[in-house]
């Protein structure tokens, strides 16, 4: 056995473990019209695992590269929603070795369409559809099971309907009011579900209808306020979600002073700018939810 670690000063904190980013794509080739599902799976392990901190004992490491091989193993049988495949990770994990008594498993997926053809849509070859990538992060404490699903990279822009006017006016405000700018942003949100019985696909397309059809529908006066209706919708049309949060840049588009060339410019041509942009960040919440720290405490950049 190794030496042991000790220390008058310091002590082992919370930690976790696994493989970050396992790509695996699954290909359903029963038929000759093939189904694509492409994700990245991140898994980490949580329980007794001081003595391999400690120690250099690591009999209870659950080595990486073999949590790496149990994603695609268990993909082999099929792997459903995001949601139900780190679900079903977190279970395998957790009533595989008793001394892993929680975890956090994370899984991006990518969208991929299929190519049209002058014969209609091919059956095995697609194109990637756009940057939008849909998230879960499904965390185990014992018997506790928080999902937390989302999207980010979801970039929406309208033309008009958007204005912001009545701001604070003092020594270092030089932004002119705007009756009639562009909106535009990165859509990055996460909700918290309450249940895991869920038709994850069908609210996961039903939360990102409402968003967008708030973001297009409403009349802006600020990112914030188009923000916070976002998450009304989807919290009233969705009782088993508890809240949901949101960081969206207010990706600045500025008009183009065409003066110098003789030219007038009513909100025709613009400078897209990529930095600094504004950041807006918010959660809409249940009133009568129960707080779930734990299901958030590793969902970085939401606040
Ligand atoms: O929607 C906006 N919210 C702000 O807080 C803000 N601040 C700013 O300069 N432009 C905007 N736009």
């Amino acid at each position: 056995m190794p030496d042991t670690t000790t220390s008058d000063i310091a002590v082992l904190g919370e930690n976790q473990y696994g493989k970050a980013e396992v790509r695996l794509v699954r290909i359903e080739r029963e038929t000759p019209r093939h189904e694509i599902t492409d994700f990245n799976v991140s898994s980490q392990l949580r329980g007794d695992l001081d003595a391999i901190h400690t120690d250099g004992d690591n009999a209870h490491c659950v080595a990486t590269d073999s949590q790496k091989n149990t994603v695609y193993s268990l993909a082999r049988g099929g792997v459903g929603t995001p949601e139900e495949f780190a679900l079903r990770l977190g279970e395998h994990f957790t009533s595989t070795y008793d001394w892993i008594s929680g975890g956090r498993w994370e899984i991006e997926k990518y969208s991929w369409v299929r190519i049209p053809t002058g014969a209609g849509e091919h059956d095995h070859s697609f194109v990637k559809s756009g940057t939008e990538v849909r998230t879960v992060v499904v965390q185990r404490d014992g018997e506790d099971v928080f999902v937390v699903a989302g999207l980010q990279d979801l970039t929406v822009l309208k033309s008009t309907a958007s204005e912001f006017v009545g701001f604070t006016r003092d020594t270092y405000t030089t932004l002119a009011e705007a009756t009639d700018r562009i909106l535009a942003t990165d859509v990055k949100a996460r909700w918290r579900y309450t249940r895991t019985d869920l038709d994850f696909d069908a609210v996961f397309d039903d939360v990102r209808r409402l968003m967008l059809e708030q973001f297009a529908t409403q009349h802006s006066y600020a990112l914030q306020q188009t923000l916070y209706q976002m998450g009304v919708a989807v919290l009233e049309a969705h009782p088993e979600i508890a809240e949901i949060k949101f960081s969206m840049p207010n990706k600045h588009h500025f008009l183009v002073d065409l003066s110098p060339f003789g030219q007038d410019n009513p909100n025709v041509v613009f400078f897209a700018a990529d930095r600094p942009y504004g950041l807006i960040e918010a959660t809409v919440q249940r009133k009568d939810a129960t707080p779930e720290p734990r299901a958030w405490a590793t969902v970085t950049g939401f606040c």
